[in-house]
Order: structure tokens, then C-alpha cells, then sequence
């Protein structure tokens, strides 16, 4: 039974359709990665599994149960948000205690309090306000009140944004060691495909309020369905050309010819290619060989058969 499932999820605000017909289920013990642009309708997705808005249409069902129309305290829900979602007058402590006041005891509380921080290195900052801790801490604090409630469902919106490198490397260690030290699954969104691509079991790309793609890291990167999945994977520079069918062969916009799957005459399809899949950045070498094709405007050359192709 999935932890989470989705049936033809829809959402509108108003008049817009922010996402569309979405369905799919996540397994006990997976971390799925919810990657898409800016504005394609992460956070809404993750804010409508947590309850926070109710779907147009679909059902959306939670070890088993529908939940739909189920308030978000009655799920079995933590939700980290975006912008952290402590408050500001309140200790750090009171508010990751927040998260629990009326699911346990006053002592098991404490002791959940005091866990959570541990997990996330925040013991000694428990009596601080919001604004006395830098924004790594913030965000580990935010964590750390999602952890305090041990949900099945750890919804985490963006929780590596505005964090530099080494910390980042850090707060990604964490969240892995934390899911498999817990039960349930998480979801984390993100518009950072090499995010996605580190810590994910599964990957979720959203495009134009669908899930275009859904799958492991590698087997995506192997075989994106669509270009825009294949640009949001990212550590990659990808670029589209079109080319042309004419007879048996695939010509490019510059007459060159490129071998790749069979379409009619005329058809017209894209290629890209992966920054890894650079065999050289040599236009003589390119020109040379026949197996290779070559990006003049970029000097990139990329083997014919390591070329992803985008028929319509
Ligand atoms: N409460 C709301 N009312 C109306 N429109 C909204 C509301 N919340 C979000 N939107 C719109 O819905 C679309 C999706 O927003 P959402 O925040 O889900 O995207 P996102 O993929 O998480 O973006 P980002 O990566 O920038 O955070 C955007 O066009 C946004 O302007």
C-alpha cells in the first residue's frame, strides 16, 4: 500500500489550472525529489498533500485512507515551508514544540524537543529566537520541527535555498540520514536538478502543472522523455537544435548530418546532449569524424550515439 497516492490531482486558483490531472504514489522508504521550475506548482502540490489547499479534483490518499477533505492536523503530515515556518517571537524550542502540543504529553514533548535538535546539531540553541540563529540553523531548525512530529509524510519545500556550499553538503547529509533513520517517506521540492540527482530514490519532474517524467536518478538522465525534463535534470549544458529528415538521414540547421532513430521524411526533431557526454571541444576533430556531432555556435562535440532525440 503507498504511502501517499495521488488520483488525477487538479488544482486551480481561480481561473488558473496550476496543476493537472497529477497521479502517483510513493512507497514506504522512498525520498522522492519533486524537481520544476520556478512557478510549475511544486510548493501547491506539497502544500495540497499537507492539506493546506484542497484540490479542484482527485483524491489524494494517505497510508490507504482518503484524505482529501481531511484537516492537515488530522494527517499524519509535517510540512518544513519555504521560509521556515518558526515564529518569530517564540524560542526555537517552543516553536518545534509547536509542531507537537497537542499530540503528546508536556514530558514527551521535552524529550521529542531535545531529539530533534540533536538530529539536526541545535541543542545549544534551543532557547535562541529565530533571528539569533544564521540561515543554515534556521533551516535545520525548521527541519528539526518536522522531525519532532515523526510523520509518515516529511514534506520539505526547498529546505536547501539561500544555504552555501559546504553547508549545503552538510544539511544533505543530514536529510538522508534522517529519512532512513525514520519511517514514511519524504518529499522534497526543488529547482536543482543536481539536488534532485543526489539524493533522490525517485525523481518527480513537474512541467506545465503535470508530472511529466517519474523515475530514478540514473534511469532519467538515461532517458528523459521530454526536453524540458532532460533541461531541469541539470549539472548539464544542454542545448536543443533542430534537424530535419530528409531521405534516410537527419540534417541540421549547417547541412550536417547526424545519425539517429528512424522518422518519415520530414519530420522535424530536437537533439541535446548531457555536459558529461563532451568528448572534446576540438571542431576539427568534430569535422573529421562522422560518428560525432558538432555544435559550432559552442564548439561542442558530442558522439552520435550519446545524443538524446526528441521526435514530436
Ligand atoms: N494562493 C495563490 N493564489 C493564486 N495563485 C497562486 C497561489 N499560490 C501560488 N499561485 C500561483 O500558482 C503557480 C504555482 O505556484 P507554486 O508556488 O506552487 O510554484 P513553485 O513551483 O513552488 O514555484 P517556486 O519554485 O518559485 O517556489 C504560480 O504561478 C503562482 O503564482
Amino acid at each position: 500500500m503507498p504511502v501517499v497516492q495521488l488520483n488525477a490531482v487538479s488544482l486551480h486558483y481561480d481561473r488558473d489550472k496550476v496543476l493537472d490531472e497529477i497521479s502517483f504514489s510513493v512507497s514506504e522508504g522512498e525520498y522522492v525529489v519533486i524537481l520544476g521550475a520556478s512557478g510549475c506548482g511544486k510548493t501547491s502540490l506539497l502544500r495540497m498533500i499537507a492539506g493546506l489547499v484542497s484540490p479542484s479534483s482527485g483524491t489524494i490518499f494517505l497510508a490507504g485512507r482518503d484524505a482529501t477533505r481531511i484537516a492537515p492536523r488530522h494527517r499524519d503530515v509535517a510540512l518544513v515551508p519555504q521560509h521556515d515556518g518558526l515564529y518569530p517571537h517564540l524560542s526555537i524550542g517552543r516553536s518545534i514544540g509547536m509542531a507537537i502540543r497537542d499530540r503528546v504529553t508536556r514530558s514527551e514533548q521535552r524529550l521529542r524537543i531535545l531529539d530533534a535538535a540533536q538530529k539536526v546539531g541545535l541543542e545549544a540553541y534551543l532557547d535562541r529566537l529565530p533571528e539569533q540563529l544564521s540561515g543554515g540553523q534556521l533551516r535545520r531548525a525548521a527541519v528539526a520541527k518536522a522531525i519532532a512530529r515523526r510523520a509518515a509524510v516529511r514534506l520539505l519545500d526547498e529546505p536547501l535555498s539561500a544555504i552555501d556550499a559546504n553547508l549545503r553538503f552538510q544539511i544533505e547529509k543530514d536529510l538522508v540520514s534522517l529519512h532512513h533513520q525514520s519511517s514514511g517517506v519524504t518529499l522534497h521540492v526543488t529547482h536543482d536538478g543536481a539536488e534532485a540527482m543526489r539524493l533522490a530514490t525517485r525523481v518527480a519532474v513537474v512541467e506545465n502543472g503535470k508530472i511529466a517524467q517519474v523515475d530514478t536518478p540514473d534511469r532519467l538522465r538515461a532517458n528523459p522523455a521530454t526536453p524540458g525534463v532532460a533541461a531541469a535534470l541539470g549539472r548539464s549544458e544542454l542545448i536543443t537544435v533542430p534537424v530535419r529528415r530528409v531521405d534516410d538521414a537527419w540534417i541540421g540547421g549547417d547541412g550536417q548530418r547526424v545519425s539517429g532513430p528512424e522518422a518519415p521524411v520530414g519530420a522535424s526533431a530536437t537533439l541535446a546532449y548531457f555536459e558529461e557526454h563532451l568528448v572534446d571541444q576540438s571542431g576539427d576533430a568534430a569535422s573529421a569524424s562522422s560518428t560525432r556531432w558538432l555544435d559550432r555556435q559552442r564548439n561542442a562535440t558530442v558522439d552520435h550515439d550519446r545524443l538524446l532525440w526528441f521526435l514530436p
